[in-house]
Parts: structure tokens; C-alpha cells; sequence
């Protein structure tokens, strides 16, 4: 049995070269260059070149493992595509033929003289398109995590994930805008966080030539001796992603004394895994959304790989084998191990009452 460190390997390239695009492309946005989906989501020619990039490689180094993306390319196929489409495939063989760098192997399709065409740039995007399912090995990508959170220039991240017969086995998650230290912000952004089964988790600094080279990797851990008032709950930014005054009642039944930290993106499992927070809070605002797996599966391994516990608020564990989403939304509680069973038994409390009002 593979021990899924080539896996890892490759996986963090991706983020890393994904990564860099995404940042550049936040620099010299314009307007034309995002737009509104059938879900009136915003995409832009980040997320689609982002896509395509992480596409790219993960096909070149496992050529039968399916994937499931967030994006496809029609929008892009049509006449009124065709100026974000030109601009979509120049960033993407941007970041494809950037020089190698240290751990990095040209089979993956990278390096110099590894251009794309238009069409096989379109076809990485598309290759996202795998319906999922509960057996077989699959990736997730989700080129940009919280575009909105992008779009603002606060938090968002680029996400991948290998899911293997529903379970989620290595996870990565790049966060650009993310402070590599939480207690000196000042000292500079961009991180890595990367997660196999069994393996624990850990950070990468962007700074780093390469994972474990100049001791700005480190290994991740939940403090298993946080009090509940001392809670400072995750949340989305968005009102609409996940609900605030769920959130709020859960803290006055805990008794919790801080004020939530709100972020956008997976962002918000890996400040958890690192220590911050010491909980994450995601409930239905009752619109019938279905939350995504590439939106959960990276953040599911990170945060228990680092000592933590990931559930709906059944209390069972998130389900990664029922296609591309969690099917019925049950929210997601994710907390150090100490305290997740009292945060899990304040939300049906909570979600008692919300019944016993209607
Ligand atoms: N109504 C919704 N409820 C929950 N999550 C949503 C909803 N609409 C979009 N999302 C997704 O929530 C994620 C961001 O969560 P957060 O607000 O916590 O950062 C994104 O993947 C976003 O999708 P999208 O990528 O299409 O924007
Ligand atoms: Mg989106
Ligand atoms: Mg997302
Ligand atoms: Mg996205």
C-alpha cells in the first residue's frame, strides 16, 4: 500500500505553483474578469487558470486517478469566453513553464517548454468534471477557496485533496494572504499546510525553498487544554455560508467570552489546526445548499491529523463518498478532542429550541 508521500509531493507542487498565480493575477485583476455563475457565485480567470494548472500536473503524475474541480469551461468555450479564455490559458502556461524548482520532476508536466494550447487547457479544466462516488481513488480540487474572501484581498485558499473509498487520505491547503506566524503578522504571509493519514500535519512556509529545507516547516497540533470560554469561533464572513446567530446562540449555551473570528475559506480549518480559535462552526442557513467536497475534504484531514475531531452536527463524520457533495447538509463542528463532544452537545441543544420555536 502506498504510503502516499509521492502523492503529497506532487499535491503540494500544485498548490505551490497555483498559489503564486493567484496572488499575481489579485495584483493585476480588472473588471472583465470575473464573472457571475448559474449559482451567482463569483469566478474569475484565477480560479479557471488555477484549475487548469493543478489539473495539469496531478494528470501528468497520476494519469488514472479521476478528478473532481470545482470549475468547467463552458462559459469559456462560447464567443463571449473568448477574451477570458486568451487571458486563462497565458496565466496558466505562466505558472506551468516557471523554472523547476527543488523536489519538482518535468514529468509532472512542468518547467520550461511545457506550454499548453488553448484546448488542452480547456480540457484540464474539464477534467474536473468526475461525478465522485464511494469506491476508487479521486482528487478534489478547488482552485480558489473563498473567491469572495479573494476578491476583498483577505483570506482565501487553493485546495487539493486525494480521496481514496471515501476517505479523505492527503490533504494541502495554500493560503497566500495567510500570516505564516499568527503572533507576528508582520512577519510575512503565505503558507502551506499539508496533511497525510496517519502522518500528522504540518506548515509550510511559502518562503521555504522546499518542505523541511530551512526549518520553516512545522509540525501541527491542537492545544487539547483550551477552556470553553475561551473560544474564539471560526465562522465564515459570508451571513450567507453559514449561519452567525446559530453561532452566537452556541456560544451564550457554552458560556464562551470571545467574540467570533471570521475568514473566509478553508483558511479557517488550518488557523484550527494550528492552534487558533480552538473551534470551527458551519451550520445551514436553511437555503437547501449543499456544501461541496473540495470545500471539506482538505480541512477534514488537516484538522485530524493535528489532534482534532470533524462531524456533522449528528455527530458522524463527514461523508466523502456520496459524489461531489456532503449530500444533506448537517452543517460541520470541528474542535480540539477535549471539548468537540461539549461544542457538538450546545448545537442540538441550540437546534432543539430553533425547533421547538416553529
Ligand atoms: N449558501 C451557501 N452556503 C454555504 N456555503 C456556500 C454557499 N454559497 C457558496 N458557498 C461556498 O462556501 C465556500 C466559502 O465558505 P466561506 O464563506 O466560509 O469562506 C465557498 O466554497 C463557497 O462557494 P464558492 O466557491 O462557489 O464561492
Ligand atoms: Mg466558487
Ligand atoms: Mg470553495
Ligand atoms: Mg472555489
Amino acid at each position: 500500500m502506498s504510503d502516499f508521500s509521492q502523492e503529497e509531493k506532487v499535491a503540494i507542487a500544485a498548490v505551490k505553483r497555483a498559489s503564486i498565480l493567484t496572488s499575481s493575477v489579485f495584483e493585476k485583476l480588472v473588471k472583465n474578469e470575473t464573472l457571475v455563475k448559474g449559482d451567482k457565485s463569483p469566478v474569475t480567470v484565477g480560479d479557471f487558470a488555477a484549475q487548469a494548472v493543478i489539473s495539469t500536473i496531478l494528470h501528468n503524475a497520476f494519469p488514472n486517478d479521476p478528478i473532481v474541480g470545482e470549475e468547467d469551461a463552458s462559459d469559456l468555450r462560447v464567443e463571449s469566453g473568448k477574451a477570458m479564455k486568451d487571458r486563462i490559458v497565458a496565466l496558466a502556461n505562466e505558472a506551468l513553464t516557471a523554472p523547476l524548482t527543488q523536489g519538482e520532476d518535468p514529468a509532472w508536466g512542468v518547467g520550461p517548454g511545457k506550454e499548453r494550447t488553448a484546448d488542452q487547457i480547456l480540457e484540464a479544466i474539464d477534467r474536473g468534471n468526475y461525478p465522485g462516488g464511494s469506491t476508487g481513488r479521486m482528487w478534489t480540487i478547488d482552485p480558489i477557496d473563498g473567491t469572495k474572501g479573494f476578491l476583498r484581498g483577505e483570506q482565501y485558499a487553493v485546495c487539493v485533496s486525494l480521496i481514496v473509498d471515501a476517505k479523505v487520505q492527503v490533504g494541502v491547503i495554500g493560503c497566500p494572504n495567510l500570516p505564516v506566524d499568527p503572533a507576528e503578522p508582520s512577519k510575512g504571509v503565505g503558507c502551506i499546510f499539508t496533511a497525510v493519514r496517519g502522518k500528522g500535519a504540518r506548515q509550510i512556509a511559502f518562503s521555504s525553498s522546499s518542505p523541511g529545507a530551512d526549518g520553516a516547516t512545522i509540525s501541527l497540533s491542537i492545544p487539547q487544554t483550551l477552556e470553553l470560554k475561551d473560544l474564539s469561533f471560526l465562522e465564515s464572513v459570508e451571513a450567507a455560508h453559514s449561519s452567525h446567530s446559530f453561532n452566537d446562540r452556541v456560544a451564550a449555551i457554552l458560556n464562551v467570552q470571545q467574540p467570533p473570528t471570521r475568514m473566509d475559506s478553508q483558511a479557517k480549518y488550518a488557523c484550527l489546526a494550528r492552534g487558533q480559535g480552538g473551534a470551527y462552526l458551519r451550520m445551514p442557513t436553511g437555503v437547501g445548499y449543499k456544501e461541496k467536497i473540495w470545500d471539506h475534504a482538505p480541512g477534514e484531514i488537516l484538522v485530524t491529523e493535528a489532534g482534532g475531531i470533524v462531524t456533522d452536527s449528528r455527530g458522524e463524520p463527514l461523508n466523502f463518498g456520496l459524489g461531489r457533495t456532503l449530500g444533506e447538509n448537517y452543517g460541520v463542528i470541528a474542535a480540539a478532542k477535549t471539548i468537540h463532544g461539549e461544542i457538538l452537545a450546545a448545537v442540538q441543544k441550540a437546534q432543539n429550541e430553533a425547533k421547538a420555536k416553529v
